[in-house]
């Protein structure tokens, strides 16, 4: 089946700048696409890498989609290589949806995304009013002895019964994971996890980690792509692993992965617009975990979006 194929570039801006251990991000960029069939129904998709994250580059996305000439084919579609994850998961998810209406999200339970630094125990208060239950921080962005002290007022001041992710972005060393494991240990109740503590290259050492401390320890850029997510269950990990479905590939090759093997999964965002993220909890909605928040409360990192955006967007052309 042969589908007309048109894309825009679409930048939003950070409010404030997004600190992580990756370093400070200003501006989202992504790709939003529409595949028109032969009778004129439409189907809109997102492509929106993270190239540090593990996916392709936002330019590579671009040269695939100049190169194509505005048609495309569904075979062509999951022909897409995997070296173009972020690619994979925008044209399947919008060849999924030609001729559907964009059904309301599937109800689920969302983490809302704190500030780095001592900015998080001044913010987590109007995302606890907004419903939040869960919050992700971000450590090893600052010295780990500053961050462990800006933790023990944050944990102080949650709610008991709030949980709290920490996220290192791979930005620990060994020692310096042994020393916020310890410390998590002594707030298991609401600690659910650490995220990334080491680099993408140390799996036998997050490995090791597990099997050491009782704070569950979660995959992300070691897992960033369905084809590291597989080596890393082939390499004996059963611990969490974070979804981030928009750069992790084909959604098919994804689901089929997910539903063959039990596995523990947090689904999470990488700041993509309405469209990308319609697809992405749709996913979520299959293949969460009950008991884990999605980490899809991130909308507070950008100032609202217009409501005619994409009309815009489509139409300044
Ligand atoms: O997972 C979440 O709760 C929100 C999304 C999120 O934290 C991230 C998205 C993309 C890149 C990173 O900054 C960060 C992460 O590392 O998980
Ligand atoms: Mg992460």
């Amino acid at each position: 089946m042969l589908y007309q194929f048109e894309f825009r570039r679409y930048q939003r801006k950070f409010a404030p700048p997004l600190t992580t251990n990756h370093g400070i991000w200003e501006h989202r960029n992504s790709i939003i696409l529409r595949l028109t069939d032969a009778r004129g129904r439409v189907g809109w998709g997102e492509i929106a890498p993270i190239s540090w994250f593990g996916s392709e580059t936002l330019k590579q996305a671009l040269d695939f989609c100049r190169q194509l000439s505005g048609k495309i084919t569904s075979e062509a579609i999951f022909a897409i290589p995997d070296d173009l994850p972020a690619c994979q998961f925008g044209f399947e998810s919008a060849l999924e949806r030609v001729g559907e209406k964009m059904t309301n999200l599937p109800t689920l339970t969302y983490s809302g995304l704190l500030p780095a630094g001592e900015a998080a125990i001044h913010v987590w208060q109007s995302l606890w009013e907004q419903g939040y239950r869960t919050f992700k921080w971000k450590i090893g962005v600052e010295a780990v002895a500053k961050e462990l002290e800006v933790f023990n007022l944050l944990i102080r001041s949650l709610p008991n019964s709030a949980k709290l992710r920490l996220d290192a972005n791979g930005g620990l060393s060994y020692e310096e994971a042994e020393l916020w494991l310890e410390t998590c240990d002594k707030f298991k109740a609401q600690i659910e996890f650490i995220e990334q503590p080491l680099p993408v290259g140390d799996l036998a050492g997050m490995l090791r980690l597990s099997e050491c401390y009782q704070s569950a320890i979660a995959l992300d850029e070691s897992v960033a792509t369905l084809k590291q997510l597989e080596s890393c269950f082939q390499q004996g990990w059963r611990g969490i692993f974070v979804i981030k479905v928009a750069i992790a590939g084909s959604p098919s090759r994804l689901r089929q992965f997910c539903q063959q093997h039990q596995l523990d999964l947090v689904f999470s965002s990488v700041f993509e617009t309405a469209i990308g993220r319609q697809a992405a909890l749709q996913l979520a909605a299959e293949l969460s975990p009950q008991n884990r928040a999605v980490g899809f409360g991130t909308n507070h990192f950008f100032a609202p979006e217009k409501s005619n955006w994409l009309q815009s967007l489509w139409n300044e052309f």
